[in-house]
């Protein structure tokens, strides 16, 4: 178990169970786009070591760019999805997104937006972890790494006000905490 602020977590996905995801997500894409040079977009801040992890494992050209949203206050999403860095070259390209968690799906959505205004080529989402009993939009995912739960995770990249990113593993929010 570790404490994060006030709140308390248990192990829940290890970094072997992360890796293989990311590889087996890596073959598929590879084989989708051989002979193209896509673009990944990282969604920061969350997508770090996602986006570290999974480019690693692309033999053959790619480019990566990142944009920054931000969705998440404490453990809740506020609903107002905020474009902090935003890309503007991607035209004619052929775009992955690369997003650490798709939750509620709001920030999908806004990049989605982002990426039509901007006629793109193509465009396909990858995630890492997904909550499908939480997401309610109509969009598909074409590259899901692990589902999980409808409850809250740190680590890998994924943080509870700020902190938690830098583990390596993931951790679930243990939901019966009284002070
Ligand atoms: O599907 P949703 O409910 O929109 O949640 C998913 C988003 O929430 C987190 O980002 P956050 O807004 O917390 O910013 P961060 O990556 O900088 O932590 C996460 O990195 C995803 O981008
Ligand atoms: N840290 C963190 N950020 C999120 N953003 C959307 N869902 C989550 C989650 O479960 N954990």
């Amino acid at each position: 178990m570790i404490k994060i602020h006030d709140l308390t977590f248990t192990p829940f996905i290890d970094k072997s169970q992360i890796d293989s995801a990311i590889s087996k997500m890596a073959e598929k894409i590879q084989k989708d786009y051989a002979g193209k040079t896509p673009v990944f977009l990282g969604v920061l801040n969350g997508a770090f070591p996602f986006v570290a992890a999974l480019t690693q494992k692309i033999s053959g050209n790619c480019e990566v760019e990142f944009t920054k949203l931000r969705s998440y206050a404490g453990t809740q999403t506020t609903q107002q999805v905020q474009e902090l860095i935003g890309v503007n070259n991607l035209k004619g390209r052929d775009v992955i997104v690369l997003e650490d968690i798709v939750d509620t799906g709001h920030t999908l959505t806004k990049i989605i937006n982002i990426l039509e205004n901007q006629e793109v080529s193509s465009y396909k989402i990858a995630t890492l972890f997904y909550k499908p009993e939480a997401y309610h939009q109509n969009h598909s995912l074409d590259y899901i790494g692990i589902e999980i739960p409808n409850k809250f995770i740190v680590g890998f990249g994924l943080d509870y006000d700020g902190l938690g990113r830098n583990l390596p593993e993931v951790y679930q929010l243990i939901e019966t905490q009284h002070d």
